[in-house]
């Protein structure tokens, strides 16, 4: 498995919610035929399969939590793995949530060659996401669980943008502008690998 995704580029896409990190994936999926794996759409997914195990995931997304690491890993790597054959490099969208989730990755499946940090103030998130949520669907795009996802971004997840930092493979991206300033700039930062 390692072998078959050894020559692909993985990109870590962190970014706090609402901070247009699908938004962004999506265009990248376009210009350079990526492969674009968001945990959170993978694990709601598996909600919306109704299995045992979705109910459970439903429960702990509804509270804004994260879910156990192992399931999230290995349903990445699942998917990783499917398309393998056909894929240049891969977004990987939404994780590491947490530093512990960054190690247990390049563990199990390889090193990022870049993290495209999505940067935007959380005054903007909730207003995205207050927005998104008149016509997502989510459960968790309400004022309430916002402020947990929030929270728990700046808590868990942005030690994960400072221990990339001293690899050298980040790049900020200022995801205040319109979505096609932001996405100069993530193309920018994806030419540079070549
Ligand atoms: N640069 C931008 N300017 C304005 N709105 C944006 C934006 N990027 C994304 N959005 C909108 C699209 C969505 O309704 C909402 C959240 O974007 P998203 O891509 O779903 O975020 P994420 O995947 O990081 O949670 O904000
Ligand atoms: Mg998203």
């Amino acid at each position: 498995m390692a072998d078959k995704i050894k020559d692909a580029k993985i990109i870590f896409v962190v970014g706090g919610p609402g901070s247009g990190k699908g938004t962004q994936c999506e265009k990248v999926v376009e210009k350079y035929g990526y492969t674009h794996l968001s945990s959170g759409d993978l694990l709601r997914a598996e909600v919306a399969s109704g299995s045992e195990r979705g109910k459970q995931l439903q429960a702990i997304m509804q509270k804004g939590e994260l879910v156990p690491l192992d399931t999230v890993l290995d349903m990445i790597k699942d998917a990783m793995i499917a398309k393998a054959d056909v894929s240049k490099g891969f977004l990987i969208d939404g994780y590491p949530r947490e530093v512990k989730q960054g190690e247990e990755f390049e563990k199990k499946i390889g090193a990022p060659a870049l993290l495209l940090y999505i940067d935007a103030k959380a005054e903007t998130m909730v207003k995205r996401l207050m927005k998104r949520g008149e016509t997502s669907g989510r459960s968790d795009d309400n004022e309430e669980t916002i402020k947990k996802r929030l929270d728990l971004y700046y808590k868990a997840t942005e030690p994960v943008i400072a221990f990339y930092e001293s690899r050298g493979i980040v790049r900020k991206i200022d995801s205040e502008l319109s979505v096609d300033e932001v996405f100069k700039l993530v193309s920018q930062a994806i030419d540079n690998l070549k």
